[in-house]
């Protein structure tokens, strides 16, 4: 059966810019794919049936991303289509890669295609960022530059890299650590261009290290390390990454990793596996 890749995402930086009236976050960031993704798969159904095959832990089925995604479209379409979704899951949850966004989009993707729908990828992105603020960028399909709370959407180059994302054994509530009295959300907007992604910070970061110790200590660990050149957190963690030149340095650094640290390593995508999946 055919399977469709829903790729984990880095923030390479985050600024908190400012809060709108409804409490969202106002932001800046550059969004980057990695090659490291969840798979789903679809089989259609005659009857408006949708379920998924795959539950997932802790997560109940109504609740899933992709069949809240599946739901949505056939609201709005009115499809008397259903589907029943597998889904095969790599992504940490809850770190901060974006996983359960990237399964939605990924499921907009395809069922617009199964369900004869047509719908534009400016129709798919609105309908998407209604389950996330993160889902946009997914159906976007390019590495970006993102701001308002992750709607706005600029196309980035990147150059090629490599990282070493690791895994501390801490789910972190996003709405936890944006509601938290420490952030500092009146960071100095950057235009574009030019800016380097170099320059940029998380600003979650340190509320997040504060809260889970563990995720500084993975942080110091990763900055130890004498190829890498960015070290963050990623969204609203607790994922951390460090950024290499080539597969190797991240590889070496990978093997030096203390018994207990978890992670992997994978390459910075050009763009999203379905990027032009609507034309095609
Ligand atoms: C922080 C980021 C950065 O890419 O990623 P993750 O760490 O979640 O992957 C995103 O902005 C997260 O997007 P997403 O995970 O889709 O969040 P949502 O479900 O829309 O929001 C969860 C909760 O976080 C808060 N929230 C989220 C986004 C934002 N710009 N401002 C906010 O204040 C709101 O309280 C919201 O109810
Ligand atoms: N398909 C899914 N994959 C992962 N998480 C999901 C999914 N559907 C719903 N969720 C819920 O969304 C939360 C955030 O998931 P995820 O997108 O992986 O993390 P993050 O927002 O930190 O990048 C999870 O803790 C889980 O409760």
């Amino acid at each position: 059966m055919q399977t469709y890749p829903a790729p984990a995402k880095l923030n390479l930086f985050l600024h908190v810019t400012g809060q709108r009236e409804d409490g969202y976050h106002l932001l800046q960031t550059v969004f980057r794919f990695l090659d490291f993704s969840d798979r789903l798969s679809f089989v259609l159904r005659e009857d408006a049936v949708v379920k998924l095959h795959t539950p997932i832990a802790d997560v109940p089925e109504e609740k899933n991303l992709c069949i809240r995604a599946a739901r949505l479209l056939q609201q709005k379409s009115n499809t008397p289509m259903g589907v029943e979704i597998s889904l095969e899951k790599h992504i940490p949850m809850g770190g901060g890669l974006g996983g359960g966004s990237s399964d939605a989009a990924t499921t907009l993707l395809v069922l617009n295609r199964l369900w004869h729908l047509n719908y534009s990828k400016k129709e798919l992105i609105e309908l998407g960022l209604q389950l996330g603020a993160d889902v946009p960028v997914f159906i976007f399909g390019e590495n970006a530059f993102a701001e308002g709370i992750g709607e706005q959407l600029t196309s980035i180059d990147l150059p090629p890299a490599w990282y070493l994302v690791l895994i501390p054994s801490v789910h972190v509530s996003t709405a936890e650590i944006f509601s938290s009295r420490e952030l500092t959300r009146n960071t100095i907007p950057i235009t574009i261009p030019p800016f380097s992604i170099w320059q940029g910070r998380n600003d979650l970061e340190s509320v997040v290290c504060r809260m889970y110790p563990v995720v500084a200590r993975y942080l110091a660990w990763l900055k130890q390390q004498k190829d890498a050149s960015l070290v963050a957190m990623s969204g609203s963690g607790g994922c951390v990454f460090a950024e290499f030149a080539n597969e190797q340095t991240a590889r070496n650094a990978f093997q030096q990793l203390p018994d207990g640290m978890r992670g992997f390593v994978a390459a910075g995508l050009a763009y999203h596996p379905l990027r032009n999946f609507l034309e095609e």
